[in-house]
């Protein structure tokens, strides 16, 4: 049996694009390999939207948007894709809650509204008996919220650590080579890794943010609640053998508390050997070793498909909420 999945996506920059084109690529595979007939049935930017047949329509035919609500009950939509600004504004949480409340399931990219509305959205999603899936906001292809949030189940982690920062990897290894720190951070922009405003990369906090979200659904820890210490990005050299690394750490036994910290890893362990914007998060898992998982690529691409695979992982697995 197929099943049928009309999704409604929110947010048509360099994310929603890639996802929008993906979904329409592929389709025959997915309904020939796993049975889901996904397809983008209206699409939204600020104020505008469009229903989309063969192709989403050029911008100057979207049309002024209308309450969500009435776009997912008249489109029958099954999931609610957001890729929009992680700005804070409070209208990603209001979309998602009114897309649980209609029974659709939520795939994100957006990172601000779960920092805030953790809580809110998992009570909702678990009345609604749907997922909210954040693949795409915890390091894009790198499938760590995956382990987080259900690998590693019952294998008793006690501690996180991880670089979750592509910029401030490379721009480490930029400084370690003499580059200064304005041309390592420029280049990191040019190849499209730092942020156009890159303070978040180099201070620790969008490192912090996708360590927050990684311990919500490792340990049910509220992003809202906990508390962030920062050691910013700066020039710097480590010993001979060791590489500096950003590294955002949680322990299980230090409730609450994300530390982002600029230390020096051996070149051979699997933080130090990370090179250019790759990313990697180690979970400690007591009696069961340590487990890594690095690579995946940290592109719009790389989230898009991300929040595809997030797609078809909450229409086929039977759970409810973020974990
Ligand atoms: N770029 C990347 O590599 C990665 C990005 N992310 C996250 O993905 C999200 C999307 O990023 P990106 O694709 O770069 O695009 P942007 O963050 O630049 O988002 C632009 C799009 O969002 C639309 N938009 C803004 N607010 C709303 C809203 N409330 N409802 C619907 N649409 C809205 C804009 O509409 P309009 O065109 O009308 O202005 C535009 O289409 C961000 O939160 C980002 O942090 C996550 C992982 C990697
Ligand atoms: N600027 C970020 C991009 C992805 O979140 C980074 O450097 O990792």
């Amino acid at each position: 049996m197929m099943l049928d999945v009309p999704i409604v996506l929110a947010g048509y920059g360099p994310v929603g694009r890639e996802y929008a084109e993906l979904v329409h690529r592929e389709r025959a595979q997915w309904r020939d390999r796993y049975g889901v007939d996904l397809r983008v049935v209206a699409v939204r930017g600020r104020d505008t939207q469009a229903e989309v047949g063969a192709a989403v329509p050029p911008r100057v035919q979207w049309t002024a948007a209308e309450p969500l609500t009435d776009l997912l009950a008249r489109t029958g939509a099954r999931v609610l894709a957001q890729a929009v600004p992680s700005d804070g504004s409070d209208r990603p949480a209001r979309d998602a809650l009114a897309a649980l409340g209609h029974g659709a399931h939520v795939v994100t990219a957006t990172k601000s509204h779960l920092l805030t509305h953790w809580r809110q959205l998992d009570e909702a999603a678990r009345r609604a008996g749907r997922s909210v899936r954040i693949s795409g906001a915890t390091g894009a292809a790198m499938p760590a919220g995956d382990l987080a949030r259900s690998v590693l189940r019952g294998f008793d982690v006690d501690a996180v650590h991880g670089c979750l920062n592509g910029t401030a990897t490379f721009v480490l290894d930029q400084l370690a080579e003499g580059v200064a720190l304005e041309a390592a951070v420029a280049e990191a922009q040019r190849r499209g890794i730092a942020e156009a405003d890159p303070a978040a990369d180099l201070s620790g906090a969008d490192a912090a943010t996708k360590l927050r979200l990684v311990t919500g659904l490792l340990w049910g820890w509220d992003p809202a609640d906990v508390r962030v210490e920062l050691e910013p990005v700066r020039a710097a050299r480590a010993d001979p053998g060791h590489r500096l690394r950003q590294v955002a750490g949680a322990r299980r036994d230090d409730p609450g508390v994300v530390r982002v910290e600029v230390r020096p890893e051996p070149v051979g362990s699997p933080l130090g050997a990370l090179t250019g914007p790759e990313k990697a998060v180690r979970y400690d898992c007591g009696d069961a070793g340590s487990v890594t998982v690095s690579g995946g690529r940290s592109s719009p691409r790389g989230a898009a498909r991300a929040m595809v695979k997030d797609t078809i992982g909450a229409v086929l697995e039977a759970t409810a909420g973020l974990r």
